[in-house]
């Protein structure tokens, strides 16, 4: 069996084409749409990201601010720039880009985001409304995800998927996203200190990877016609590696490759939240 593969490229452009329609229709009734980010520091992977987030604003005309903050930033200073993004009118929503340097209490900027503003649902209060099941901006990778396996009709009523990783940009939000009733998958959450990863993996119709372990699932670890969604990054010699080893292409159903898979759906579903934002505030 060769997978058949999750196109997340394909799809995320697909996404951005219909948000570009959505945005004209604002920009009609005279609302605009604004995407803030905040990049601290010159991290290559995360100044990417960000270049990428700003390149697809351009794409569907959504209006761009940037904050961009040297790599000796002060705590101070991420917080004056994320006091900007909330007194902005042009700003719909922004994100501030992740991980933040070191020294930089992470948790305290995100929860001085305006939820109203917060386009990565990583806020206190929309996590806690994802935990309560009530609307709110969903964070971008786990939203991604669902809708990938959606298009692709990947069954997950009753699915059995395991997650690997608990950081809350994938995997914790991922968990409380599939066990909604609106997906009702059986979630089961590994981690570094799971005793037999392989026995989880094993049983698992859906596996998502995003431990940030190159290679770190193989095919003997997967169970024929599963599907496995590859979210882990890391730098080998410079070159972008996933969590999946390659030969699990013969042995899964489905397939979201890294890059190409869950990548670009992260970077749709930040468009959407923003899109979503301004249809909300102006009532359409
Ligand atoms: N504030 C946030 N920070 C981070 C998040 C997040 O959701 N919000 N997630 C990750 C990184 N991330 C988003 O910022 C992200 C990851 C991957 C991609 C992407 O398009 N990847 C491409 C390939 C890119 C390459 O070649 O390097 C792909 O997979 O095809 C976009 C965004 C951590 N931080």
């Amino acid at each position: 069996m060769t997978a058949r593969i999750l196109d997340g490229k394909a799809t995320a452009a697909e996404i951005r084409a219909d948000l570009a329609k959505r945005v004209e229709a604002l920009r009609e009734r005279g609302v605009r749409v604004g995407l803030g980010t905040v990049l601290v520091g010159d991290d290559p992977g995360s100044s990417a990201y960000v270049n990428m987030k700003h390149r697809d604003c351009a794409e569907v005309g959504i209006e761009s601010i940037r904050r961009d903050l040297p790599a000796d930033a002060s705590q101070e200073d991420v917080e004056r720039a994320v006091a900007e993004l909330n007194a902005d009118p042009a700003c719909t929503g922004y994100i501030v880009q992740l991980p933040l340097p070191k020294g930089l209490d992470e948790h305290r900027v995100l929860e001085l985001i305006d939820p109203a503003k917060d386009a990565d649902g990583l806020h206190p209060v929309n996590l806690g409304r994802l935990v309560l099941m009530q609307p709110g901006p969903l964070p971008c990778t786990p939203k991604g995800i669902v809708e990938l396996l959606r298009r692709y009709d990947v069954p997950l009523r009753g699915a059995e998927v395991v997650v690997v990783g608990r950081g809350i940009t994938v995997g914790r939000s991922l968990g409380l996203l599939l066990t909604r009733r609106t997906e009702n998958a059986t979630v089961t959450s590994c981690h570094t200190a799971t005793r037999d990863l392989a026995a989880h993996t094993r049983r698992a119709d859906i596996v998502v990877a995003a431990a940030g372990v190159p290679g770190l699932i193989t095919a003997d670890m997967v169970k024929p016609g599963a599907a496995v969604l590859d979210v882990g990054v890391s730098r080998v010699d410079g070159k972008l590696t996933g969590d999946v080893a390659p030969e699990v292409r013969e042995v899964a159903g489905w397939l979201a490759p890294n890059p190409g898979g869950v990548g670009p759906m992260t970077r749709a579903m930040l468009l959407a939240n923003v899109v979503e934002a301004a249809e909300a505030a102006a009532g359409a």
